[in-house]
């Protein structure tokens, strides 16, 4: 028989305490390539916890994490980047005095010069529907668009894997739509991973391949959303909130 193939991303019951408090306990997650993937759970249930000690921004108190194949464990957030596991906080972080079209060249520089760099650059603006915007400061871009922007920005340098906390936080109905067929779209023409974050439910009825439940730490469940919203437990866990 066919060995499984390895995991993209794989953690071994990575554990973060905050003094007493226990933020993420014993989780076991895995990640295949290509793979489109949602992490739900009410507030405080470790989610953007999770993210941090993947991108390094946190150090795990227990457990251990595997990329591509190799240990990352004790690697700077920098070089987890560099490795192709890239990451779009929830709080903006484009550069506001620059333009949009700055903002990407930024981004893009770091692996292309010349004419390859203007051009990889109109094809990003013209990926992110942003190619109007292109010499609008960053600073007066609507919150959706700085979103795509920073989205751009975060798959600049083609991730294997794009984590993703709350891209569509405040976003109107209309705009939400758009960051998910644009995320789509991403996934299947490059073939990124996606591990988002999201309380959105359409959002992540309309993106996620699986969904993984996080609650108080550990990892409740893990399916098709369908299978997640219609589990008691995760009902539960939300309090009677549709799901
Ligand atoms: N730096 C920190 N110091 C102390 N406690 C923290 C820290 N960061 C998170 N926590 C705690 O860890 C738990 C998990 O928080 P986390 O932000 O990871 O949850 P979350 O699922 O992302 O929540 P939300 O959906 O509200 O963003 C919470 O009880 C939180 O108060």
């Amino acid at each position: 028989m066919a060995a499984e193939p390895e995991p993209l991303l794989s953690t071994d019951a990575l554990r973060k305490e905050f003094g007493g408090l226990v933020a993420t306990d014993d989780v076991s997650l895995t990640v295949s390539p290509g793979e489109r993937r949602c992490l739900i759970g009410p507030n405080g249930a470790g989610k953007s916890t999770l993210v941090s000690l993947i991108t390094g921004q946190l150090d795990p108190t227990a457990g251990s994490i595997r990329f591509a194949g190799e240990g990352i464990d004790g690697l700077s957030p920098h070089e987890r980047v560099d490795r192709g596991l890239s990451v779009k906080f929830q709080v903006p972080s484009v550069y506001g005095e620059f333009s949009t079209r700055e903002n990407l060249r930024l981004a893009l520089q770091r692996r292309q010069s010349g004419e390859a760099l203007k051009e990889a650059i109109d094809a990003s603006l013209e990926r992110f529907d942003l190619t109007e915007e292109a010499g609008i400061r960053a600073d007066a871009l609507s919150h959706g668009e700085k979103q795509r922007l920073e989205i751009a920005m975060a798959s600049a340098l083609d991730p294997a894997l794009l984590l993703l906390d709350e891209p569509v936080a405040g976003l109107s109905v209309e705009e939400t739509e758009r960051i998910a067929d644009l995320l789509i779209e991403l996934n299947e023409s490059a073939g990124v991973a996606l591990l988002v974050i999201e309380h959105d439910m359409a959002f992540v009825r309309a993106i996620a391949e699986r969904v993984t439940v996080l609650h108080q730490g550990s990892i409740l469940t893990e399916g098709e959303m369908e299978a997640v919203a219609n589990d008691p437990t995760v009902r539960d866990v939300y309090l009677g909130e549709e799901v």
